[in-house]
């Protein structure tokens, strides 16, 4: 077991420190992109800087959806890119392939000493427990001290296997590297041996229907028309996501939404991690970002109510009321958490910080 005071400390002689904090950076869209895919990487210079239209992240996906046959040409294409490219305030991430392929000791060896100056993140799929991030954090520190890196880099972990949701708080917990959790909703599905072969989203057959009328003698008329709701397949994975991630200072996100056409459903989905406490999610296809960005931007509404309660409740205790509702010491923390991420997105996102500056103007 490592000491709790050794649990800062360098993995590796010469590597950097870790960082007691994980900085929290905007990541509204993670937007993947195949470095090998030619029109795909001509179009990443046009999504880095500020503004609400690029994505937060832009991940170079070395994984799933790459072809085995495309793996290295991906992986020279990525340091291309990474060498190439100011990222301004664009994070820079990459997913490399799992721990059990042949793929992924090339692609740390590679990254690092190549581009590992310019990444942020490394995105790590079917994490399985802590024993998976433990052998990443150690590599990591011993090609950073062979790259002379003086940032270190963080890691992310997808929870895409039943071990990895059985595990999630020992890989939360697993290295100060951890910067968060996405969920990977088409590997659990297939892990879990759920029945949906959809990648993401809900499921018409996953609902709950009303009880049956009964008709005068109180007898139950099933066949009666009843109305059905279409229930969320992950709300359970996300919540425990959620409380893991809040647990250990990291953060959540949701993952892959793969009909790609159905913005609206896409929203939704997206709207419902958002509200339950995750800060952003995946973008496979350039209209995701749009939506993404919306989403996990607090509404001018919600952030001139959380200015509101925040200034009529002064030191911040007691009970006030406002438009007919009670605040009091607790909901003025929720709409601190409103606020301060408005204020953390004002600051890369021109436009959004003209929308929240004129609440103030107009006094709202
Ligand atoms: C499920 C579990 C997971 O692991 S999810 C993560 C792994 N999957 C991915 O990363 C998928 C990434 N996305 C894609 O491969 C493509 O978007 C897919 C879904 C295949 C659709 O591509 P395509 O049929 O070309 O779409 P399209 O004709 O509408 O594209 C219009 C133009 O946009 C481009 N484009 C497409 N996707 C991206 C992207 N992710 N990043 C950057 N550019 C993208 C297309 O190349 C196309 O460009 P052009 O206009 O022809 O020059
Ligand atoms: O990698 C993502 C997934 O859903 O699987
Ligand atoms: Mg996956």
């Amino acid at each position: 077991m490592r000491p709790a005071r050794d649990f800062f400390a360098p993995l590796a002689v010469g590597a950097p420190a870790p960082l007691r904090e994980i900085p929290a950076r905007p990541s509204r869209a993670i937007h993947f992109f195949d470095p090998g895919n030619e029109k795909m990487a001509a179009k990443v210079p046009d999504m880095v800087g500020p503004g609400s239209n690029g994505p937060d992240v832009l991940l170079g996906n070395l994984e799933d959806a790459v072809k085995a046959e495309n793996k290295e040409k991906s992986r020279q294409g990525l340091v291309d890119i990474g060498r190439a490219t100011d990222f301004g305030p664009t994070q820079f991430w990459t997913r490399i392939n799992s721990l059990d392929s042949p793929w992924v000791l090339d692609d740390l060896t590679t990254l690092v000493p190549e581009i590992g100056d310019k990444l942020d993140v490394i995105m790590v799929p079917k994490v399985q427990g802590a024993e998976d991030i433990h052998y990443v954090d150690r590599l990591l520190a011993q090609l950073e001290a062979k790259a002379g890196l003086t940032k270190p880099l963080q890691v992310h972990a997808i929870l895409e296997t039943a071990r990895g949701v059985a595990n999630i708080e020992e890989i939360c917990g697993a290295s100060p590297r951890m910067q968060g959790l996405s969920l990977g909703p088409a590997d659990l599905a297939a892990d879990r041996r759920m029945k949906t072969t959809r990648v993401g989203g809900g499921h018409p057959g996953y609902l709950v229907r009303q009880d049956p009328v009964r008709d005068d003698l109180g007898v139950p008329q099933y066949d009666a028309q009843r109305t059905t709701y279409q229930q969320d397949l992950w709300h359970y994975t996300i919540a425990r996501m959620v409380d893991a991630c809040a647990m250990h200072g990291i953060y959540p996100y949701y993952g892959p939404f793969g009909d790609i056409k159905d913005t609206v459903a896409c929203e939704d989905q997206f709207r419902n991690a958002f509200l339950l406490g995750c800060v952003g999610a995946w973008s496979l296809h350039p209209v995701q970002i749009k939506i993404a960005n919306k989403v996990f931007s607090p509404s001018v509404e919600d952030v001139a109510h959380a200015r509101r309660v925040i200034a009529a409740m002064g030191d911040g205790t007691g009970a006030v009321m406002i438009d007919g509702k009670m605040e009091d010491d607790a909901s003025v923390k929720q709409c601190q958490v409103m606020v301060a991420l408005a204020e953390e997105l004002a600051a890369i996102d021109p436009e959004l910080k003209e929308q929240y500056d004129r609440i103030e103007v107009a006094g709202v």
